[in-house]
């Protein structure tokens, strides 16, 4: 497993930092990037750490520009990292085609179909080696990791936290996909990635996984009323049921007027961020 990082840029914010890392990537065989966040406690102790998986079209960049999240980790002692959220040139035929599917749309699974398969490993990078990576080179402390994202990012944090709930103490999403074996990026990105059989997709499908397992704590969700992905792509409701059904404790809040977008995020980064500390910190 790589170890090598090679720091980009660093900026102070909050009294601690932003920077962004390039490094090559034995899963996803290229070279990945992403992003941490360290608060200024990160100097004297070890803090828990809190990754954050964008959506659609975004790289390591949109979370720690446009969320606003670096004040409340501060406040609350937790490190962040937000990775890229797919392999970028790997020289696949079609992969910069669509905006919702290839580049910027990794899905956080393994693929197994070609030709995707040789580069598109998002959920071992994301479970496995960045964690190794954060854990080598930042001061977290490694038995108290959290996860949330957006969207499709969303969609990736229920999924690698339903599939890993001894590795994840706390989940929260905005506007998740939740059901992706319901809606059209679900079915495109799973026929392409993971084959025909559809069996396959439910490994990767948060309203079947909740099912089979339940997490200790409650998994928070936001979802705009005026998201215009909301009744087609995103189907909160799904999740919801399968909830009620399997008696996992949810708090999924409808957020009256609210769109898509990180206008959305930023306005509730507080509370999801204050969620995933006071689980962090506890016992
Ligand atoms: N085609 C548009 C819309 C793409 C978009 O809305 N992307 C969201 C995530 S959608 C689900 O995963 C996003 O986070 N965009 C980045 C941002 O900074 O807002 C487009 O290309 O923008």
């Amino acid at each position: 497993m790589s170890q090598l990082l090679t720091p980009l840029n660093t900026y102070a914010c909050f009294n601690g930092t932003v920077s962004f890392y390039s490094h090559p990537s034995t899963t996803c065989k290229g070279e990945m990037k992403f992003t941490v966040y360290l608060p200024p406690r990160s100097q004297s102790e070890p803090l828990p750490v809190l990754y954050f998986l964008s959506g659609l079209t975004c790289t390591e960049e949109n979370f720690m520009v446009k969320a606003g999240a670096q004040q409340f980790a501060a406040k609350n002692g937790v490190i962040l990292v937000a990775p890229d959220t797919s392999p970028r040139g790997a020289n696949i035929p079609g992969e910069e085609d669509d905006w919702d599917f290839g580049t910027g749309a990794g899905f956080y699974v393994d693929a197994t179909q070609e030709p995707w398969r040789s580069h598109y490993q998002m959920y071992s990078y994301v479970t496995q080696e960045l964690p190794a990576i954060i854990a080598a080179h930042f001061p977290v402390k490694i038995d108290r990791q959290g996860i949330f994202g957006h969207s499709m990012g969303g969609h990736g944090a229920l999924v690698c936290a339903l599939r890993n709930p001894e590795q994840y103490r706390s989940v929260s999403a905005f506007a998740p996909i939740v059901a992706p074996m319901r809606v059209p990026w679900g079915q495109k990105a799973f026929t392409n990635y993971l084959g025909a059989d559809e069996e396959t997709w439910r490994s990767y499908d948060a309203s079947e996984l909740v099912l089979t397992t339940q997490l200790k704590h409650s998994i928070l969700i936001d979802q705009g009323t005026a998201d215009t992905f909301l009744e087609k792509q995103l189907m909160p409701q799904v999740f919801e049921q399968a909830c009620a059904k399997a008696g996992q404790p949810l708090t999924l809040r409808m957020q009256d007027g609210y769109d898509h977008s990180y206008y959305f995020i930023s306005t509730f980064i507080e509370d999801h961020i204050r969620y995933h500390a006071e689980i962090l910190w506890s016992e």
